[in-house]
């Protein structure tokens, strides 16, 4: 929250643009696009703008239309628009809201409103994003949730089954995490917690997703990953946590592998070899590496 926000100004006119900048470049980060096209160009480059600031009446483009295919786009929809605009009639102002605009200035541009009216949306989107950040991560660890995890894994895997691809999940389970609370309180556990997250999130592509899944459990989604790269990774993590010692408690993890299956497997079948896998390890005796098998073993009860 407290980096500065970044605003998109989108006008086709020269002293617009500077009229706007000479409101906004003291608090924001400004980006400047003088067309349509280049506003969607730079809705969707780092760093995406938290807020945009439409002119109505451009050549090829209009802003309108420009408003449209953001929000069509998953990846720009969330940012919220002001228009800024010399269309000023009751029916331009609703058509503009009704696309999606949070806001609709008109022109002349007056300084002190829509420094005001900018304020307030920044305000919002920080806290919309915050709480969207609140709901997809974990609190101690930082790390995704089991939620996030799981609607991010369907649409990788409803992707691979389109159009093919690889995909591995790994899962580990820390070993006898029960005694490290018993020996070293809940506070020693969670320190452990957060340890043995930083190695699995530091070690990782920007592609993939870590996750804290329970209690002493973690979920990797590795994209474009065979088995094998999978049992390689897994293998480096495992040594890793095994010379943590974190606060000088010893700590190991068990892990279990799984590739997706190219016949239609189901993220929710793909995980439950995983953590068959992982219940192997910790037959074996922990601190290892498991390959899922490629069918879930039926146990008898
Ligand atoms: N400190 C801390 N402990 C937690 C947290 N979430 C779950 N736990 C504890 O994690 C422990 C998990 O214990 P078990 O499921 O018996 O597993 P384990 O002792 O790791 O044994 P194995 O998995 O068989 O090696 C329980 O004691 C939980 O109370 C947490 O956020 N912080």
């Amino acid at each position: 929250m407290n980096d500065k926000a970044t605003i998109l100004l989108v006008d086709d006119t020269r002293t617009n643009i500077e009229l706007l900048a000479g409101c906004l470049q003291k608090h924001y980060n400004l980006k400047v696009a003088m067309d349509g096209k280049r506003c969607i160009e730079l809705a969707e480059r780092d760093p995406i703008p938290d807020l945009i600031l439409l002119d109505v009446i451009m050549p090829d483009m209009d802003g309108y239309e420009v408003c449209r295919t953001l929000k069509s786009n998953p990846s720009t929809k969330d940012i919220p628009i002001i228009f800024v605009t010399g269309k000023d009639s009751d029916k331009d102002e609703e058509f503009g809201l009704q696309l999606g605009a949070v806001d609709y200035i008109t022109k002349p541009i007056r300084p002190a409103i829509v420094t005001a009216r900018v304020g307030t949306q920044i305000i919002l989107k920080q806290q919309s994003d915050a709480l969207r950040s609140m709901a997809l991560h974990d609190q101690l660890t930082r790390l995704f949730n089991r939620h996030y995890l799981i609607e991010a894994a369907n649409s990788k895997v409803a992707r691979i089954t389109r159009h093919g691809g690889t995909l591995s999940v790994m899962m580990i389970d820390i070993d006898y995490f029960k005694l490290v609370n018993d020996q070293f309180g809940h506070q020693g556990g969670d320190t452990v917690l957060k340890a043995v997250a930083n190695v699995l999130s530091s070690a990782n592509r920007k592609e993939d997703i870590v996750a804290r899944f329970g209690g002493e459990e973690f979920v990797i989604l590795l994209d474009h990953c065979s088995i094998s790269d999978a049992d390689e990774k897994a293998e480096q993590l495992r040594s890793s946590i095994e010379h943590l010692l974190p606060e000088g408690i010893s700590v190991t993890a068990s892990f279990g592998i799984a590739e997706l299956q190219p016949d239609g497997e189901e993220f929710e079948h793909l995980l439950a070899r995983a953590d068959q896998a992982v219940y192997l390890a910790k037959e074996k005796g922990r601190n290892c590496v498991v390959q899922a098998e490629k069918e879930l073993e039926v146990k008898e009860s």
